[in-house]
C-alpha cells in the first residue's frame, strides 16, 4: 500500500478558526503486517489551527507541509491527476470548498458540523486517556470515563457561537439549544471595547483585571448586604457591565483590563447558565464543554464551572476537554473509519491506542500545536 494514498488530514473552518488534525506516519513510513492481511501504519496524531480570515496561511501550511511530504504533489506544486478528497466540517467546507478545489486540488468530503463534533468528543473520552477534568475553586481533577457509562451527555461548544447537544451514543445525538453570545461576541465585543488585536492579547488584558470596577453587584444596589433570602450574596453579580449606567465615565475612563475581564465574565456566566437550563430540561448530569474560545482558561472554566454548579445547586457537573478545540476536527478525521470494509479506498482509520504526547509536565496545560496523540492507521 502506497502511504502517500492514506487519506490524513481533516479541517474544521469555523466562523473564526480553521483547525486541522492531520496523520503523520513515524519516522520511515512504520508499517506492521497482521495475520489478518491488513497492515498498520504507527504515527501520530498532530494539531494545527489558523484563523479563517487568513484562510492562505493555512492553504500554504497544508501546501508545504502535508501534501508535500505525503508525495501527492509533483514539485510543480500540480497535483496528481485526481483530486485528493479530504473530510472537511464547519461552515467553511461550503464557504471555501471552490477555493480548496482550485489552489490545492483538495475536494471536501463533507461532514455535518454537529455529527463531527459529537464523534470527536465520543473519540476522545474513548480513546484518549485523561482527557477531561473538572474544574472548580482553583482544584483540577481528571474524570475516569466509564465506557458503559458516558451517556447521556450535554456538550457545550463554544467556537463563534455556541451549540448545545444532548448525546445519548455514537452518532446518538440531538442539537437541543444554541446562543449567539459565543466566542466571537467577547472577541468582537472585546476588540471594540478594548481596542485589543488579538485573542491572545483579550485574554491577557482580562487577566490583570477587575470585573467589579465596572460590573454592578448586589452588594452595590443592597447597601453592602447580601440579599440571603433569595440567594444571593452581595459580591454576586446582579448586572453584567451596570455600573457603567451611572458611574458617569466614558469608556476611555475604564480600564481596558477591567472591560476585558467583565465581558469574559459575561459570556463563560451566560453561558454556564444556559447549559444549565438545558441540562435541566433533560435531566443531564453531565456537561462537556468545548471550542476554542475556552482555551484551558482557569478563569473561564472557574467561572463556568461556578455557574453550573450554583444554578444546579451541586446536581450537574461542567466538564473540560483538553482538545477542548479540536472536537469537530478530530470527528471528521475519526470518521473516515467508519467507511465500509469493502470499501476500495485506503481509508481505514482505526484507533488502535491514542497516547497523549504531551511536553511539560502540567498535564492540564491548554493543548497547542506541537501536542500530538499515538495513533495507528490499519490499511485494508
Ligand atoms: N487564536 C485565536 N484567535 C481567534 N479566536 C480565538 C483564538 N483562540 C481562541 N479563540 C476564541 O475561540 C473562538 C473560536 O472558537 P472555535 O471553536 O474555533 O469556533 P469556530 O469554529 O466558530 O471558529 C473565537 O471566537 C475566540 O473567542
Ligand atoms: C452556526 C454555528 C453552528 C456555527 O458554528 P461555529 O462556527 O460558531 O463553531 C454556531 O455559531 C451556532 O450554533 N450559533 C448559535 C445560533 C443559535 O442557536 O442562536
Amino acid at each position: 500500500m502506497d502511504p502517500t494514498q492514506i487519506s490524513h488530514l481533516a479541517l474544521d473552518i469555523g466562523g473564526t478558526l480553521v483547525k486541522l488534525v492531520y496523520f503523520s506516519a513515524n519516522g520511515d513510513y512504520n508499517e506492521e503486517s497482521r495475520s489478518n492481511g491488513c497492515s498498520v501504519v504507527k504515527g501520530r496524531l498532530c494539531f494545527a489551527k489558523f484563523e479563517t480570515r487568513k484562510i492562505d496561511d493555512c492553504l500554504e501550511f497544508i501546501r508545504f507541509n502535508i501534501l508535500q511530504h505525503s508525495g501527492v504533489q509533483h514539485s510543480n506544486g500540480a497535483v496528481h491527476d485526481d483530486y485528493l478528497s479530504v473530510k472537511a466540517t464547519g461552515g467553511g467546507a461550503f464557504k471555501f470548498a471552490d477555493l480548496f478545489k482550485e489552489k490545492l486540488g483538495i475536494l471536501f468530503d463533507k461532514e455535518d458540523e454537529m455529527h463531527s463534533l459529537v464523534g470527536g468528543v465520543n473519540f476522545l473520552l474513548k480513546t484518549v486517556p485523561r482527557e477531561a477534568f473538572t474544574y472548580l475553586d482553583g482544584q483540577k481533577e481528571f474524570v475516569e470515563i466509564d465506557h458503559n457509562d458516558l451517556y447521556p451527555y450535554l456538550l457545550v461548544n463554544i467556537g463563534s457561537g455556541v451549540s448545545m447537544i444532548k448525546v445519548d451514543g455514537d452518532g446518538k445525538y440531538e442539537r437541543i439549544s444554541g446562543t449567539s453570545l459565543g466566542g466571537g461576541t467577547f472577541l468582537g465585543l472585546g476588540k471594540l471595547l478594548t481596542k485589543c488585536k488579538s485573542f491572545d492579547e483579550l485574554l491577557e488584558l482580562s487577566h490583570h483585571g477587575n470585573n467589579r470596577v465596572i460590573d454592578m453587584l448586589v452588594g452595590d444596589i443592597y447597601g453592602g448586604t447580601d440579599y440571603s433570602k433569595i440567594g444571593l450574596s452581595s459580591t454576586a453579580i446582579a448586572s453584567s457591565f451596570g455600573k457603567a449606567i451611572s458611574d458617569g465615565k466614558e469608556l476611555e475612563d475604564y480600564q481596558p483590563e477591567d472591560v476585558a475581564r467583565s465581558l469574559l465574565r459575561m459570556i463563560s456566566n451566560n453561558i454556564g447558565q444556559i447549559a444549565y437550563l438545558n441540562a435541566l430540561r433533560f435531566g443531564l448530569k453531565r456537561i462537556f464543554f468545548g471550542g476554542f474560545f475556552i482555551r484551558g482558561l482557569e478563569y473561564t472554566m472557574d467561572t463556568i464551572s461556578v455557574a453550573v454548579h450554583f444554578w444546579s445547586r451541586g446536581e450537574a457537573k461542567a466538564m473540560f476537554l483538553r482538545h477542548e478545540g479540536f472536537l469537530g476536527a478530530l470527528g471528521a478525521f475519526t470518521s473516515y473509519e467508519t467507511h465500509s470494509q469493502n470499501d476500495s479506498k485506503p481509508h481505514h482509520h482505526t484507533a488502535q491506542r491514542a497516547i497523549l504526547n504531551c511536553s511539560g509536565d502540567d498535564n492540564l496545560r491548554h493543548i497547542n500545536d506541537s501536542e500530538t496523540i499515538e495513533y495507528s492507521i490499519s490499511l485494508v
